[in-house]
């Protein structure tokens, strides 16, 4: 009989191969850069399974160019890079790999949130630029955290471990969601609130959303306005939720404190970009899930998806799950 064929579309953690090598013949794009979308459209022909990630397309030009596809499995809790409801119309299941990097994500939202108060990159600058001459009672100020004011912006799993943190941190927490969040308000006293209250109230705006039509550019102009002139910003969810040249106006104009972006748009950043020449903007390269022990986890899942989607078995993670009523009905 012929095993299954899977496409990887990059050097994934070994974890993926020990669960799917004796189950199917494995074709992975082996490289740390994304494969170019003329050899990914060439090598899903004849592709049964396809293990992706956030960096690749999943449009209906792919899907036209994979007859034979089963699954698609984005090893990343976010999927605004696929077109799902594309996939649905084919009857081909979803996955992704939600829960595993909850911890890690919000671990460096707070990395970011602390950093930024704090102005650690512009401190770090001082230094090695030989300008630490002596203790300074003027040098380097920046915004108390402990205490201060929390604005979350989707309280979904990673929000409610962002707000799970700033407990320790005795933050009063307010939160917008598209839906309320019970279990948050109840175990950490989270206050939900509207938009315009969250961003006028909050010292520590941080922003945990997925990228969907009414998140896009939800940061914008008017947003900044409403914010407090020593607000800090963090995004770590998806770039295209913040209006890049409106925060840039808002940092170099003052009208914010600083933000911290683990997402940018466009992404990446190039070099060159006016938002990395400003002192109160640190960018670092969507590391949100990057510890070995999540990567992990994310591979094991995202190949568990294939897996179960080769079988024609229930993804254990799936985002359409709407395709299995499709097939019953
Ligand atoms: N920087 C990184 O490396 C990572 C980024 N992410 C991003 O974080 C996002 C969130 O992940 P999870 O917490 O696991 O997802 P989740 O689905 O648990 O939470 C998302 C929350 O956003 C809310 N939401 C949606 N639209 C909204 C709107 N217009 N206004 C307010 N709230 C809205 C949802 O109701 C939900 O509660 C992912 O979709 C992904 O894009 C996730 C992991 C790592
Ligand atoms: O999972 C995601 O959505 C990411 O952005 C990377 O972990």
């Amino acid at each position: 009989m012929t095993r299954p064929q899977v496409y990887i579309t990059r050097r994934i953690p070994e974890r993926a191969f020990e669960v799917l090598r004796e189950h199917a013949e494995i074709k992975v794009w082996d490289s740390d850069l994304p494969v170019p979308r003329e050899i990914l459209l060439k090598e899903v022909a004849d592709a049964d399974g396809l293990l992706c990630l956030l960096t690749e397309k999943v449009d209906a030009e792919l899907l036209n160019a994979a007859p034979r596809l089963k699954v698609v499995s984005n090893m990343a809790v976010g999927f605004d890079n696929i077109d799902v409801a594309e996939c649905t119309r084919r009857g081909i299941p979803v996955g992704n790999t939600p829960g595993v990097l909850t911890e890690a994500t919000a671990d460096l939202t707070w990395a970011l949130l602390l950093a930024a108060a704090r102005r650690i990159r512009e401190a770090i600058d001082y230094v090695r630029e030989g300008r630490w001459i002596t203790w300074g009672p003027m040098l380097l100020l920046g915004q108390d955290v402990y205490g201060a004011t929390i604005g979350i912006i989707g309280m979904g799993r990673i929000g409610t471990a962002v707000a799970r943190r700033a407990k320790g941190f005795n933050m009063r927490i307010l939160y917008h969601d598209v839906r309320r969040n019970e279990a948050a308000e109840a175990e950490l006293g989270a206050v939900f609130v509207d938009m315009d209250t969250l961003l006028r109230e909050s010292d520590f705006i941080t922003i945990h959303t997925d990228l969907n039509p009414s998140t896009y550019r939800l940061i914008n102009r008017e947003a900044f306005a409403k914010m407090k002139p020593t607000a800090v910003l963090v995004n770590a969810a998806r770039g295209p939720i913040v209006d890049t040249e409106a925060l840039y106006e808002a940092l170099k104009e003052g009208r914010i404190f600083a933000a911290a972006l683990d997402v940018t748009d466009p992404e990446p950043l190039p070099a060159d970009h006016p938002l990395l020449q400003l002192p109160n903007c640190m960018v670092v390269p969507h590391i949100g899930s990057a510890t070995v022990t999540t990567r992990n986890r994310m591979a094991e899942i995202a190949a568990l998806n294939v897996l179960a989607g080769l079988r024609g078995e229930r993804l254990p993670y799936c985002v359409n799950p709407e395709v299995y009523e499709r097939a019953a009905g």
